[in-house]
């Protein structure tokens, strides 16, 4: 019961209020919880994680106050970054698909198998790191996939502050104590760097490592696209994009949303559908007019976030290429920025 008071104070520090305890099952604690902005949420406590329950996802919002997230990147147990804060009613977001795999190349369902990226890919990753190459990053967010990792890190070496992308290693107490820096000014030099499996690609299921074309002439074209595109409909033994919006965006909106709210600029490199589902939330699609967003490999997307809203402001241009980042058959304005 003491854990239980614990968390709920910590959740009312984070901003929300917990009107009731619903249940404890299975060592998760279910809450009702009101966030400032008077909006209703369930939230599932899963070993000291606050999970989101609720589908829609048009929910909590934090206020400005909420530094929970920043002081856990700040803090020497969090691998010794230090990251200043900064007051601003503004930050950017970009997100950025991996660049080609080695799987996207042999056209196979890749899901959570852990692909590098191809020669193209490794250039794709190092022009997006063109376009955002002005826009100062203060925190980075990759999936556990080294392809969205290969990504960022390639993308960083483009960028004109030259800090040094720095994964923080909180897998255990010895790996935090043992990647520590013990020097202020190379901390100021150095972006932090967050891995989080919950931003990795949807769970293709038993089409992982099958031949998309091939699997389209078995099952039929349109079978084919309603497990890779619809919202509600998950590949054998997989997860549906709802599925996959369930950890992504929860997550994004635990771990992410408060950074923002802080006045951090975050990056954001995984994968086509973890990044569909979080910019199904951020543009708030239908789960009609996501069936048709499809995101290009190694293409930033920049966002705006001011007044707790997102502001899609299309990929940064590139010297020698349109700022097409992103198309959809219904979302027309994806197309060119
Ligand atoms: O194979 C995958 O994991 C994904 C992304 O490459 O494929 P899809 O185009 O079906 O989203």
């Amino acid at each position: 019961m003491a854990a239980t008071a614990f968390h709920q104070a910590s959740l009312q520090s984070r901003g929300y209020f917990c009107d009731s305890r619903l249940s404890l099952e299975n060592g998760n604690a279910t809450f009702r919880l009101i966030s400032k902005g008077f909006k209703l949420d369930i939230a599932v406590l899963r070993r000291g994680n606050y999970c989101s329950r609720k589908r829609s996802f048009s929910v909590i919002k934090a206020s400005n106050s909420q530094t929970t997230v920043f002081d856990q990147v700040s803090s020497p147990s969090n691998g010794g970054m230090s990251v200043s804060r900064k007051k601003s009613n503004e930050a950017a977001l970009i997100l950025i698909r991996h660049g080609e795999s080695m799987w996207n190349e042999k056209n196979l369902f890749t899901g959570c198998v852990d692909v590098p990226l191809t020669k193209k890919g490794v250039e794709e990753a190092i022009e997006a790191g063109k376009r955002i190459s002005n826009i100062p990053v203060d925190v980075i967010y990759t999936s556990a996939l080294i392809r969205a990792q290969m990504t960022a890190m390639l993308a960083m070496t483009e960028h004109r502050r030259k800090k040094v992308p720095i994964i923080l290693h909180n897998e255990s107490e010895q790996a935090k104590a043992w990647s520590q820096i013990f020097s202020e000014d190379t901390h100021k030099q150095c972006i932090p760097v967050v891995t989080a499996w919950q931003l990795n690609e949807r769970m293709y299921g038993e089409l992982q490592g099958l031949n998309k074309q091939e699997t389209a002439d078995r099952y039929g074209k349109e079978q084919v696209h309603e497990w890779r595109r619809s919202y509600d409909t998950p590949p054998p033994n997989g997860e549906s994009l709802e599925m996959c919006a369930e950890r992504a965006v929860a997550y994004f909106m635990e771990h992410i949303e408060p950074q923002l709210l802080c006045g951090k600029n975050v990056m954001i490199a995984a994968h086509g559908n973890s990044l569909r589902s979080i910019i199904m939330y951020l543009d708030k699609l239908t789960s009609q007019e996501v069936i048709s967003l499809e995101l290009s490999t190694g293409i930033p997307m920049l966002y705006i976030f001011k007044d707790e809203r997102f502001i899609r402001r299309g990929s940064p241009v590139a010297p020698n290429e349109a700022g097409v980042y992103a198309y959809t058959k219904v979302c027309g304005v994806f197309r060119v920025m």
